[in-house]
């Protein structure tokens, strides 16, 4: 018998997380006072506060992860053999296994694959288009002597459009680059999925494929940033017609199949606390890489990670891969976001995959672009309830690398980011009543005044003081 008043209880099942809780992290409590002196001292840079003084810490999903006990049952199964661990090779057979590379050289982290691959494909004066910048990675592009160009589409810069792939590259913007400088001076492409500084935003498999076919026309690589490559492969998987009955490990499979190498942040989809790999199709390229690698990170069998960390990763990779933690994983940060926007708080639309991006152009219209808003509003977050979050605006972007003036990003974003398997639904509410009322008090905010700024990455340590 049907009853009126209750819908298909298959239709309301919910996101809930595929696992139990096993070990807890107690968390210290702080007072208002504490807060705002501990947010002083730190220069109003939420990175320099000790994380003892936070309460929920959204600074980011980079080596925040709670591993499982498969992953730590692996951690007691570390060979740190100098040469040779047999974790490492069990992380190249996973990696080869669900990205489908070729040849992986382990590193200490992201940054780390993205220096030397930078080091090996990029000469002075060449160009990188790619997806949106990435501060790292457009940094040793720097450092190598290219200069990054931004394809992605216009609407990736437009907080409130409602693309389902605002990740994707123009191809128009593409193709005008090649006629432009020549596809002899563009060494590849940097293609990243999901796109972290536009709000977490997803490239399509159809937009990468036809990245690939105009790529092989001109003879240029394609390089991915895979470091949420499985969150990715989640919105191909939910909003793209012909994959959506696919599992995610087959879509991440294909996706990866379009490309001819990855750097890779292991501290994110990989589930672990440190690491990270470079892989590439190409065996001469791949042999410059495990020589360079001796340099900077580390022997080629261990790239700067202890054996446990490697096994850990292997086994995270195969955990990221699971239709249902990759659901629960994005139901979270939408269950987040969702609430939000119910509340009318002015957020990135659509929903990215690791985090949630507060605009803090139209949430703090009355702090000019170049007073910080995105720095205040974060800072004035942790003040309200020990919230930690990251100012993704006008200080993350930097000076140009040619006339030394400030870049003025569209978005001027406060990220919200998620750490996996962390957080329960509770502090996502709180997070959420933190965010309404400093929305609700958000008229007596005044901007700030940068006091310090390093050369490089300035976000990471300048200081500022209140205007
Ligand atoms: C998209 C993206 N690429 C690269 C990196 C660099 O990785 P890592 O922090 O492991 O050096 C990060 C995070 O830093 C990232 O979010
Ligand atoms: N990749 C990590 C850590 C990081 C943060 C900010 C950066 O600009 C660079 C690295 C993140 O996105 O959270």
């Amino acid at each position: 018998m049907t009853d009126a008043k209750h819908t298909s209880p298959r239709r309301r099942r919910s996101w809930a997380e595929p696992y139990k809780i096993k070990v807890v992290e107690p968390l210290k409590m702080t007072t208002r006072a504490e807060r705002e002196q501990a947010i002083a001292a730190a220069g109003y840079n939420t990175f320099l506060l000790r994380s003892e003084d936070v309460y929920i810490d959204l600074l980011t999903d980079s080596g925040t992860a709670a591993m499982s006990d498969y992953q730590w049952a692996g951690m007691m199964l570390g060979d740190e053999a100098y040469a040779g661990s047999k974790n490492f090779y069990n992380l190249e057979a996973n990696i080869q296994k669900y990205y489908g590379y070729r040849y992986i050289v382990p590193t200490h982290q992201g940054r780390g694959a993205e220096n030397i691959l930078s080091q090996i494909l990029i000469k002075p004066g060449d160009y990188i288009p790619g997806n949106m910048y990435f501060t790292t990675t457009r940094l040793h592009q720097e450092l190598a002597g290219g200069t990054f160009v931004d394809v992605i589409i216009d609407e990736a810069h437009d907080a409130q459009s409602l693309h389902p792939f605002k990740g994707n590259i123009d191809l128009q913007k593409l193709t005008d680059l090649i006629e432009r400088v020549g596809a002899e001076r563009i060494p590849y492409i940097s293609v990243a999925g999901t796109v972290n500084m536009a709000g977490g935003q997803p490239i399509s498999m159809a937009n990468l494929r036809e990245v690939h076919q105009l790529a092989q026309t001109h003879g240029i690589r394609i390089i991915l940033d895979a470091t949420r490559a499985v969150e990715n492969a989640y919105f191909i998987q939910q909003r793209e017609e012909d994959y959506r009955n696919q599992a995610i490990a087959t879509i991440l499979h294909e996706f990866c199949s379009y490309t001819d190498g990855c750097t890779m942040s292991g501290k994110k989809d990989a589930l672990v606390n440190i690491g990270g790999w470079l892989a590439l199709n190409d065996y001469n390229l791949y042999e410059e890489a495990r020589n360079l690698i001796v340099i900077y990170e580390g022997l080629h069998t261990y790239g700067g990670m202890a054996g446990r960390d490697m096994e850990a990763m292997a086994r995270g990779i195969e955990e990221s891969v699971k239709d249902d933690h990759i659901r629960a994983r994005i139901g979270q940060v939408e269950y987040l976001g969702q609430k939000l926007l119910d509340w009318g708080i002015p957020i990135v639309v659509p929903i990215g995959g690791h985090a949630i991006y507060l605009d803090a152009k139209r949430f703090l219209p009355q702090i000019p672009q170049e007073q910080f808003p995105a720095q205040r509003l974060a800072a004035e977050l942790y003040v309200e309830a020990g919230i930690r979050a990251m100012e993704r605006g006008i200080v993350s972007a930097g000076r140009s690398k040619e006339t030394g003036d400030n870049y003025y990003p569209d978005l001027e974003l406060v990220r919200l980011t998620i750490p996996r398997r962390v957080y329960t639904q509770a502090h996502m509410d709180l997070t959420a009543e933190a965010v309404e009322e400093v929305y609700y008090n958000r008229d007596r905010l005044r901007g700030l005044k940068m006091i310090y700024e390093p050369k490089y990455l300035r976000f990471f340590q300048a200081r500022f003081e209140l205007l």
